[in-house]
C-alpha cells in the first residue's frame, strides 16, 4: 500500500462513516511535510479547507504559526496537519483536533515516534524555567502521547523516509493503516420546529440536529422577563455540538423582537458562531439594520450585543437577556454577578480545552441553587461536525485527559483528616497508574477555572513544578501543586530589577520588579500554583492538613545547606532536591473565603494587586508564609511595605475593592508590621474622642482615622465587629461619600452611617488610646 491509496482509504472510510480518521506521519521534518501535502491530494481534500499549524512557512494551504493554534477554535476545515517538530503543546492538540470536519483527515508530523520523547522542542523551552535549563525538562508526556497513538483505533502510523520523493514510492512505511472499517453513518433528519414555540419556524428550520432545536426551544426562556424569578439556562454540551450556534439562533430570533441581548465570552473570537447565526437569522427575516464588530443591530430596535466578561457583569445598559459562553472558562465569583441580572444563559463544554464543564458543574451549582433562579437545564449530545463515537475524538479526550474527573463522591466521602496517607504523586508513579492521573488532573481541573492540557505536561515534564496530594484509601481528595521559585543568581535578579521578566518565577518577579526589592529572588519559595480539595469532603479539614503536611515536610529542609543553592539547583535533579526552602507562598485571585483559608493557615498578606485580572475581575492576593530566617526577613520587609503603601493604594486603584476582600487581606498582615506607637498626635485623639461622641467630622483629622483604622484592621485589638469594620474599610480606607456607604451597607440614612462610625471609634479610644487621649474621655462623662 502506498501513502497514497492510504490517503484515500482513510479519507474514504471517514466520509463513509462522517467520522474523522488521523494519519501520523513520522521521520525528518521536511519528508513528512511533503508527504502530508501528497496525502491531502491524494485523499482529494479541498486545498481552501486545509491548515497547517507550523513553525514551517511554506504551506501550498492556509498555515499558522504554532503559537496561533488558538485561531482554529471554533472553526471547521476538512484537514488539519498539526506540525509537531519544532513544538508540539497539548493545548495546540486540543484546539485543532476538534476543528476537523466528518469526513476529514487530522494530520499530526512528528519526529521518529521511539526518540521524540527524548528531544526538547520550542515547547519545552517554556518549561524550561530557571535556573533550571531545557535539559532539565523530561518528555513522559509525548511518550504517553505515542503510547495513546498506537493504541487507539482510527490512527494511521507512517514512517516517511528521509529521501522521501512523492507518495506512490515506496518511501513511506506503513506501521499501522489506521482502518477500521466502519458502519455507514446514518443520514440526519432535519428537525421541524416544535409545536407551541413562540420564536418563529425559521429559526428552528436553521437548527443541525434535534437536540439543537431543543436547546433553542428552551432558550425561549430567555425572553421570559415578566417571570417571578429569572430563569438561569444551562446549555452543556462537548464541543462541535452546536451550543453556541444554539445560543446564536435564540439571540437572534429575540433581537428580532426587539430584545437587547448581551453577549459575553472569555475570549471574542469563541462567539463568531453564535454572532454569525444570530446574523443570519436577521438577515434572512430581512430585519438586519446594521453590523459592527461588537454588535449587530435589529430594525425593531433590538440586538446582540458583546461586552467583556467584567464589564457584561455589571449589566451595562440594563441589557433584556444575556449568553455567557463558555462560561466554565470564568471564575464563579464573576458568574454569580449574573444572576442578578436579567433571564441569562450560561453555555459550556463539558470537556475543553480550558476550564471544564465537570468544574462548572461542582462550584456554579450551589451558586444557582441558592439563588432564586428557575435553573433550566439542556444538554446537547449529537455531534454536528461528525458522527457520535468518533475514534479521533476518543482519542483526544484520552491523550489529553479532556474527560479526567476527580474519584466519584461515595468513594471518598469518608475521608476525614484522620483517614488519609499524605504522599508525593511524582510523575513517575502517576504514569504507571492510569486511575490516579485522571484522578489526580481531573482534581486540579476542578481546582481552577483555567487548567488547560498544557498543564498536563507541566504535572508531568515541568523541572520545577512537584505534586503532593492527600489519598484516601488510594484515592486522590486533596492536591496541591507546587512550583519552585527564587534561588535566583545575582545577574538574573539584576535582570529581572531592571525590568526583565523572568519566567516561572511569579513571586521573585513581582518582590523584585514591581516592589523593588533587589534581593527578592534569593530566597528560595515553594509557590502553592494548584491547590483542591474534593468537593464531597471540602470543609473538612484536608486542605488545611495538606498545607500543614507540605510545611512540615519542606520546614524539614531547614537545617540544610545554604550552599546548594541558586544555578547549582538544576544539576540536583527536579526540583532541586536537597536544598533548604525558605518560604511557601502563594497568589490568586483573592476572595474573602479564599483569604480565609490562606490566612488560617498561616500565610501572611505581602501584597495585594492593584490591577484586576482581565478574565475573573479580581485583584490578586500574594502571601507567604516563611519557614526559615531568610524566609521572614523577606516575608516581614514585605508586610512593612504593604502596610505602608496600603493607605495610598486602598484610596487608589482599590477603591473599588469589595470591603471583605480588604478587611480580610489586611487581618492577614502579620502584626509584626505595625509599629508599637499608633503616632497619633494629642489633637488628633481630641478628634477621635469627640467622634465617638458624636462631635465634629471625620474630616476634622483624616489621616488619623486613616492611621487608626489600618492599625485596627490589621489588629483587630479593638474586637470592631464585621459592619464596623466594612464602615471603616469604606469611609476611612477608600474614602467614599456618606451616601455611597450608606447604601452599601443597607442603612436607611446617613446620618444612621455617621452614627455607626462614632460608635465604631470608642472602641478604637479604648485599644489604642493614649493616656490623653482616654483622659479626654472624662470630658464627655
Ligand atoms: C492557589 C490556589 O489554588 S487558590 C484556589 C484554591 N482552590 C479553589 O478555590 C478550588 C476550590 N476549593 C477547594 O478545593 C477548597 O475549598 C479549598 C482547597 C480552598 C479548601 O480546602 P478544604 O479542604 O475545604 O479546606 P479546610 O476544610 O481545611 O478549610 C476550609 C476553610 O477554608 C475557607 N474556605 C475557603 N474557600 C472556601 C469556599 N469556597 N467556601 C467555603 N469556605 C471556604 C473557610 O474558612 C473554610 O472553613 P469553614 O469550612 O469552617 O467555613
Ligand atoms: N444551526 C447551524 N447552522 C449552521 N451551522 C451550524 C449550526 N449549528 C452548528 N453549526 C456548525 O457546526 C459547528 C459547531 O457549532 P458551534 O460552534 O455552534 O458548536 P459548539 O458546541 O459551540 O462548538 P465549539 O465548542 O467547538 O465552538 C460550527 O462550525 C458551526 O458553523
Amino acid at each position: 500500500m502506498t501513502l497514497s491509496s492510504l490517503a484515500a482509504d482513510l479519507r474514504a472510510e471517514a466520509a463513509r462513516a462522517n467520522e474523522r480518521r488521523a494519519l501520523v506521519l513520522t521521520g525528518d521534518a521536511d519528508a513528512t511535510r511533503a508527504a502530508a501535502v501528497d496525502a491531502i491530494e491524494a485523499a482529494g481534500l479541498p486545498i481552501p479547507d486545509c491548515t497547517a499549524v507550523s513553525a514551517a512557512e511554506d504551506w501550498p494551504f492556509e498555515h499558522v504559526g504554532p503559537r496561533k493554534s488558538r485561531e482554529l477554535l471554533g472553526r471547521t476545515q476538512q484537514a488539519v496537519v498539526l506540525d509537531g517538530h519544532d513544538e508540539c503543546s497539548p493545548n495546540a492538540i486540543g484546539r485543532t483536533v476538534g476543528a476537523v470536519d466528518g469526513g476529514g483527515l487530522y494530520i499530526l508530523l512528528a519526529p521518529d515516534l521511539d526518540s521524540w520523547a527524548e528531544r526538547h522542542d520550542a515547547f519545552d523551552e517554556t518549561l524550561a524555567v530557571p535556573p533550571f535549563g531545557v535539559d532539565d525538562v523530561t518528555g513522559q508526556f509525548r511518550r504517553r502521547l505515542v503510547a495513546t497513538l498506537r493504541e487507539h483505533p482510527g490512527i494511521a502510523i507512517c514512517d516517511v523516509d528521509e529521501n522521501y520523493d512523492g507518495p506512490e514510492e515506496n518511501a513511506v512505511e506503513i506501521q499501522d493503516d489506521g482502518l477500521t472499517d466502519p458502519w455507514p453513518a446514518r443520514p440526519r433528519e432535519p428537525p421541524e420546529p416544535p409545536e407551541g414555540a413562540s420564536f418563529p419556524d425559521d429559526i428552528y428550520r436553521a437548527c443541525e440536529t434535534a437536540d439543537q432545536a431543543d436547546a433553542v426551544r428552551e432558550l425561549e426562556a430567555l425572553g421570559n422577563t415578566a417571570a417571578e424569578s429569572a430563569p438561569a439556562v444551562i446549555v452543556e454540551a462537548d464541543r462541535g455540538r452546536g451550543k453556541s450556534s444554539a445560543a446564536g439562533l435564540a439571540a437572534g430570533a429575540l433581537a428580532r423582537e426587539g430584545r437587547d441581548v448581551l453577549v459575553t465570552a472569555p475570549d471574542r473570537r469563541g462567539t463568531y458562531e453564535l454572532f454569525a447565526r444570530a446574523r443570519e437569522r436577521l438577515e434572512a427575516a430581512d430585519a438586519l439594520a446594521g453590523a459592527g464588530e461588537n454588535r449587530i443591530a435589529a430594525d425593531s430596535g433590538g440586538c446582540v450585543r458583546f461586552a467583556r466578561p467584567p464589564e457584561a457583569a455589571d449589566l451595562p445598559d440594563d441589557p433584556d437577556a444575556v449568553v455567557v459562553d463558555e462560561a466554565a472558562a470564568l471564575p464563579v465569583s464573576l458568574l454569580e454577578r449574573f444572576l442578578d441580572g436579567p433571564p441569562v444563559a450560561f453555555c459550556t463544554t463539558v470537556h475543553g480545552y480550558e476550564g471544564a464543564g465537570r468544574s462548572f458543574d461542582v462550584r456554579f451549582r450551589s451558586s444557582l441553587a441558592d439563588s432564586e433562579r428557575e435553573v433550566i437545564d439542556i444538554r446537547l449530545d449529537e455531534p454536528i461536525r461528525y458522527a457520535a463515537g468518533d475514534p479521533v475524538e476518543s482519542w483526544a479526550f484520552r491523550a489529553l485527559l479532556l474527560d479526567a474527573r476527580p474519584p466519584v463522591d461515595q468513594l471518598v466521602a469518608d475521608a476525614t483528616p484522620e483517614t488519609v496517607e499524605y504522599e508525593e504523586l511524582t510523575p513517575e508513579r502517576l504514569l504507571a497508574d492510569e486511575h490516579l492521573l485522571r484522578e489526580a488532573f481531573g482534581l486540579l481541573v476542578l481546582a481552577h477555572y483555567r487548567t488547560e492540557p498544557d498543564d498536563l505536561v507541566r504535572l508531568l515534564d515541568a523541572p520545577n513544578l512537584t505534586c503532593r496530594a492527600l489519598l484516601h484509601e488510594g484515592r486522590v481528595v486533596s492536591i496541591a501543586l507546587l512550583a519552585r521559585e527564587g534561588g535566583l543568581c545575582e545577574a538574573t535578579r539584576e535582570r529581572v530589577y531592571r525590568g526583565e521578566r523572568v519566567r516561572g518565577n511569579m513571586l521573585p518577579d513581582v518582590f523584585t520588579s514591581q516592589l523593588r526589592d533587589q534581593d527578592g529572588g534569593e530566597p528560595v519559595g515553594y509557590r502553592v500554583m494548584r491547590i483542591a480539595t474534593h468537593h464531597a469532603v471540602r470543609s473538612g479539614g484536608l486542605g488545611s492538613r495538606l498545607l500543614g503536611e507540605v510545611e512540615a515536610e519542606f520546614r524539614a529542609s531547614e537545617g540544610r545547606d545554604a550552599d546548594l543553592r541558586g544555578e547549582q539547583v538544576a544539576h540536583a535533579g527536579r526540583q532541586g532536591a536537597g536544598e533548604r526552602v525558605d518560604y511557601l507562598g502563594v497568589g490568586y485571585g483573592a476572595t474573602p473565603e479564599l483569604l480565609d483559608f490562606w490566612a488560617g493557615n498561616g500565610y501572611r498578606t505581602v501584597h495585594l494587586s492593584t490591577t484586576k485580572n482581565d478574565a475573573s475581575g479580581e485583584h490578586s492576593a500574594l502571601m507567604v508564609r516563611p519557614l526559615t530566617d531568610t524566609g521572614a526577613d523577606l516575608a516581614g520587609r514585605h508586610a512593612t511595605w504593604f502596610r505602608e503603601r496600603a493607605t495610598g493604594v486602598i484610596t487608589g486603584p482599590l477603591a473599588g475593592v469589595d470591603p471583605d476582600v480588604v478587611r480580610r487581606a489586611l487581618r492577614a498582615v502579620d502584626d509584626e508590621a505595625v509599629p508599637a506607637e499608633a503616632g497619633l498626635s494629642e489633637r488628633d485623639w481630641r478628634v477621635v474622642v469627640d467622634a465617638a461622641n458624636g462631635m465634629g467630622s471625620y474630616h476634622a483629622a483624616p489621616a488619623a482615622f486613616t492611621e487608626l483604622a489600618l492599625r485596627e484592621l490589621i489588629l483587630g485589638e479593638a474586637d470592631l465587629d464585621a459592619e464596623a469594620e466594612r464602615l471603616l474599610v469604606e469611609k476611612v480606607l477608600q474614602n467614599r461619600e456618606w451616601e455611597a456607604v450608606a447604601d452599601d451597607l443597607d442603612h436607611v440614612s446617613t446620618r444612621m452611617t455617621m452614627r455607626a462610625f462614632g460608635d465604631a471609634c470608642e472602641p478604637l479610644v479604648e485599644a489604642y488610646g493614649t493616656a490623653a487621649a482616654k483622659a479626654h474621655r472624662g470630658y464627655w462623662e
